[in-house]
Order: C-alpha cells, then structure tokens, then sequence
C-alpha cells in the first residue's frame, strides 16, 4: 500500500489518537489545567505594572488603595511587590509542574505507541513485510512517531498558550474598553482564517513529505544492506546519485511545504501590526481625551504586545500540527492493517508428533499465479521426507504453508490431523525448528543465538545442540567459544557457519517437526555428513522435512517427493526413483557423474 493511500486511510488521526488513548485523558487535564495556572500567573505581572503607575498618579484614589485599603503609596507598592513575588512563585512552579506533565505525555504516547505499532507489525502476514521495504516501516516507527512526540510536546502546549492568551487578555481588554478589544482583536479573525485556508493547503504538501522520507528511508536502509554487492559492481557513485535523487524529492517536497507555511508569517505580522498601532494611537488618543486612565493604557499597549506577537508562532504551531498529522496518519494505518494471517485457538495434544498433511492445496503469491497447484502429500509422524525439484518449482512456497507464514488459496494444511488454521501459534509454530535458506543471527553471542528459540536452555544444552549442527568445534576454537559476540557487531561469520548455527538453534528446541530449507547447502561434503549422521538421530524424536539440491542430502529420506512447478511429478525413496529412471534419476547422474548409486 503506498504511502498516500495509507494517509488516507485515517482521516482524522489526532480524534483516533485521543480515542484510543483514553488512559491519558487524566493526565492531559491535569496537564491543561498547569498550563491555565501558569499562563494566569504570566498576565498578572502585567497587570502590576498598571497598578504601580496608577499607585504613583493617584495615589490614595488608585485602585490598590479602594481594594486593599492602604493609603500610603510606600505600603501600596510594596503590596504589590508581595503580590508579585507570590505570582512569581507559583508562575515558576506551574510552568515546571506543566512543563514535565506535556513532556511526560508526549514521552508515553510515543512510547506506547511505538511498541504497539511495532508489535502489530510483527503479527503482520510475512507478505505485507515483502511488499514494501524495511526502511519504509522504520520511518513510520521511528520517525513519523518521532514527529508526533514533537507535536504533543512542542506543538498542544503552543496551541494552548496562545488560546489561554486571547482568552485572559480578551478579558482584561473586556473589562477596560469595549472599543480597543475590538481595535486589539481585529487580528485574530485575519490570523483564524488564514490558519484554516493554510492547513488546508499545507495538509497533502506534509503528507506527501512523509511519503518521500518513507521513500529516502527505504532507499538507504536497502543500500546499506546491499553495500557488498554496490562494492563488488563499483556502482558506488550511481548509488550515490540514485540517493541524490531520492533525497532531492524530499528536500523539494520539504521545501515546498516550508515555503507555503513560511507565507503564513507575514501575513499574521500584518495583521498584528494593524492591531497594535489602533490600539497605540486610539488608546492614546483616549487617555489624552481623559476617557481612559493612564495606568490602564499603559497595561493595554503591554497586553497587546502580548497578545499579538506570540500569534506569529502560530505559523510555526501549524506547521508542526501538519507534521504530527500527517506522521499520526501513518502510524494509525499501520495499526489499522488488518493481521491476515491470525492465530487459531486450538491447542495441539502433546507430544507433538510432528505428522504433516497437504490436501489438494492451490496457492500463490498475491494477485499472481497459483505456484502450488493441487498438491497432496503426507509426511507421517517420525518419518524423514524431503523435497526437490528445480529452482522456482515451490519448495520453499511449500515449506511457507506449512509454518503458515502464508495461508493456501485452496485445500488445507494439517498439523497431526488439525487444520494449522485453527491451531494456536504454540501449537504450531512452537512445535516446529525451522531453519530457513537466507540465515539471520541476532546481534549477541553464539550462546544467545543457538538459545533464541528456549532462552532458558543451560549452557550444556546449547553446546549439545552445537554438536549435534557439527558447529562446537568451530565455536570451541574462537577465542570467546560460545560466548563470541555475532550478527552485526560481531564477528563475521562464514555461510556454512552461519548456517550450522541456524541448524543448532532449531534442534535445541527439540521440535516435534524440523523444517529445513537448503539448510546445509553452504557446508563442505565431511560437515554435510557429520550433520546428517546427528540429524539422523534427532530424526529419531522428530518428523523432518528437507528441501535440498543437493541430492546426497536426501537420499536416506524415507520418501522423497519431487515437485515440477507445483506440481508432484514423482514421489518414493531415493531407490524407487533412480530405478524409476525419471526426473530424479537424471538429477542424480547429474549430480554424481556416475548415472546410479
Ligand atoms: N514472496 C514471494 N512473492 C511472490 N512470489 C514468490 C515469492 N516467493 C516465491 N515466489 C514465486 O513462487 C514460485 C516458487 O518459488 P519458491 O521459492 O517456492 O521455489 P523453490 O522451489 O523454493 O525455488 P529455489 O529452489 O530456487 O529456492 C517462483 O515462481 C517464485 O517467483
């Protein structure tokens, strides 16, 4: 699914964000409520101001002196003084209380929302993962949720300052003179309007900003992955340029936006200028007339200043909101893609035995073609089968149903006589070591990794299961032995190795059922035979199925099922089928250079 259609997919993400963050709600309140304190406390010194100059005009007639009944100027003004550090007091510690609860806030919706996306992205079919790159699912994780944090922190507290804003300094200007809030107001309507016809401009321009950060992360991630094979082309400076590519769309698809959100600015200063000179000259004007006192339009011009000039980050706030809107969108359409591949609820009996059926099973890729067409086979409980064929014939398709990392178009796969469409996770993938053809270890040690499937394994286990892949001589001889840090810190280790240990994590599981995909194809012919003597004793506990070109591999298989483009062309043991004289056979002189065994 493109980026695009994924943001529309959620049309109004900041209202599902605050549905589905309804635990936060308290916290949000509390958090506004700090900030109403706060931004109250940040007017009154203002307002001092006022009545320290009406203190000094007036005198016993001031307003101070009606309120506190205090005559002298001297013990009005240092009432005033006490007032002001009193406000000063609570002004600090609301605007820290705020401060951390806005931070707290941002910090856990990220959190939360990070380790929600990611794990709904681990419970996605397989195939949505191969659609699309890595690097375009970690700009959702990381930085379109980045973005976010930045909106809830920086972007809410600025909306909410700048309403709390108008609200008190409307007040203040209500309560003096009708006319100068009109004067002072005047902006604000300019400063809405033109928020509403930005946002809309600026929406698609962010949305298609997160589209192309979606797409350089993906080019980077990909290349960075690929940086062997650029070597090993010399295509360095052709990457460099596709990169320059990728990144010039999201600098001028950036820019772009910047451009249209930067014209915001000018615009609001006009309008605050048109304000701030009505209510300077008019007020003025007035106190010269004696319609207005002097401490109040003192305190008027102040408000103003202050009610206008923070209007300018309203630009900033904007952008900041488009930015979080659209990354928000992005999250949520992850979140909202459908797991299509979902666990059954049934639990397997144990043991597990690891018996495994395919009916008259059709599937495919997709939109594409069927690659498996109608196939059936049996592997029954304890037994060892295996598959081969030419390449693109469906083994590993085949191998996919069977873990269900795919589900068939048609038929059924089942697991000791249970659809694994009904089975549970545990049940079916817990009863399977499986060993795929591209081995990937995990950054840690050789330890950890044999352990990955039974973290609890002891030490003498992991070596068991290490003998038993023919890998411990290997691991004994480093200098760290088992406790060698691999994967992508770590040492580099060959293909065959690598592979030895993906072999030795699978059987230290003791599975009912090992899947083995090419899983020894990068060892010499003595590790090859070493593994299959210790795999023909796991073989013992265990059903196994192999696929294999390398037919030496298979040949002691208690069947061997030959499939030619997802299809069964032969099936029997490696006996029956060089005697059968057919496709296998012809492999096998192939392969040995002798015509039979
Ligand atoms: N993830 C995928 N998405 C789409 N098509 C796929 C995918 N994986 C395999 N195919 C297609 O399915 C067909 C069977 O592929 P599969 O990998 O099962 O063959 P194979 O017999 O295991 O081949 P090989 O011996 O080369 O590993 C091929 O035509 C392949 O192009």
């Amino acid at each position: 699914m493109s980026a695009v259609s994924e943001a529309a997919v959620v049309r109004r993400p900041l209202a599902a964000l605050w549905e589905r963050y309804r635990r936060y709600r308290g916290r949000f309140v509390l958090a506004i409520v700090m900030s109403t304190v706060n931004k109250v406390a940040d007017v009154v010194p203002e307002l001092l101001i006022g009545a320290a100059v009406d203190v000094v005009v007036r005198g016993s007639g001031s307003f101070v002196a009606d309120l506190l009944g205090v005559e002298s100027r001297y013990a009005q003004l240092a009432w005033l003084a006490a007032i002001n550090l009193a406000v000063w007091v609570i002004e600090s510690a609301s605007e820290y209380v705020a401060a951390v609860l806005w931070r707290g806030l941002a910090q856990g919706i990220e959190h939360d929302l990070r380790v929600e996306a990611y794990d709904h992205a681990q419970h996605l079919h397989l195939g949505w993962h191969e659609s699309r790159t890595a690097g375009a699912t970690l700009a959702t994780l990381n930085d379109d949720v980045n973005q976010l944090e930045r909106m809830l922190d920086i972007g809410i507290p600025a909306i909410l300052q700048t309403a709390l804003n108008v609200l008190l300094v409307g007040i203040v200007f209500a309560v003096a003179s009708w006319q100068l809030l009109l004067y002072a107001f005047l902006p604000i309507p300019v400063i809405i309007a033109g928020s509403l016809v930005f946002q809309r401009r600026l929406e698609p321009l962010y949305d298609d900003v997160r589209e192309k950060v979606s797409d350089l992360s993906g080019a980077l991630s990909a290349n960075l992955a690929g940086i062997a094979t650029i070597k090993s082309f010399t295509a360095e400076e052709r990457e460099r340029d596709r990169i320059e590519e990728v990144s010039s769309a999201y600098r001028d698809t950036n820019l772009r936006a910047i451009r249209s959100s930067a014209a915001f600015v000018p615009l609001v200063r006009m309008a605050i200028l048109a304000g701030f000179t009505c209510t300077l000259l008019l007020g003025g004007w007035a106190t010269l007339d004696g319609d207005l006192e002097l401490g109040l339009y003192s305190v008027l011009v102040f408000m103003t200043q202050r009610l206008l000039w923070p209007m300018t980050d309203v630009a900033e706030v904007l952008d900041l909101y488009q930015r979080g809107r659209a990354s928000t969108a992005r999250i949520l359409a992850l979140l909202a893609e459908p797991v299509t591949v979902p666990a059954g609820t049934r639990a397997l009996a144990r043991p597990v035995r690891g018996r495994v059926e395919l009916r008259s099973v059709r599937a495919g890729y997709a939109d594409g073609p069927d690659v498996l067409h109608d196939l059936d086979l049996v592997v029954p409980a304890g037994e060892t089968h295996a598959i081969v064929g030419p390449t693109g014939a469906g083994k590993s398709s085949l191998l996919r149903l069977v873990l269900r990392f795919d589900d068939p178009r048609s038929g059924a796969v089942l697991l000791d006589g249970t659809d694994v469409r009904d089975l549970d996770w545990d049940s079916l993938r817990g009863s399977v070591g499986y060993v795929a053809q591209d081995v990937y270890l995990f950054s840690g040690t050789i330890a950890d990794n044999i352990a990955y499937g039974r973290p609890d394994a002891s030490r003498e286990q992991v070596v068991a299961a290490a003998e038993g892949a023919a890998v411990s001589s290997y691991v004994e001889s480093l200098e760290d032995g088992y406790d060698t840090w691999v994967g992508e810190r770590g040492v580099t280790l060959s293909g065959g190795q690598r592979q030895r240990i993906a072999l030795a994590r699978a059987l230290l599981r003791e599975p009912a059922l090992l899947v083995l995909d090419e899983a020894t194809s990068a060892v010499d012919n003595e590790t090859e035979a070493a593994i299959q003597r210790s795999l023909r004793v796991a073989g013992e506990r265990c059903t196994t199925l192999v696929v294999a070109h390398r037919l030496s591999t298979v040949r002691h298989a208690h069947r061997i099922w030959v499939l030619d483009d997802g299809r069964v062309s032969e099936a029997g043991t490696h006996d029956e089928l060089v005697a059968l004289g057919g496709a296998y056979a012809a492999l096998w002189s192939v392969q040995t250079g002798e015509g039979v065994a």
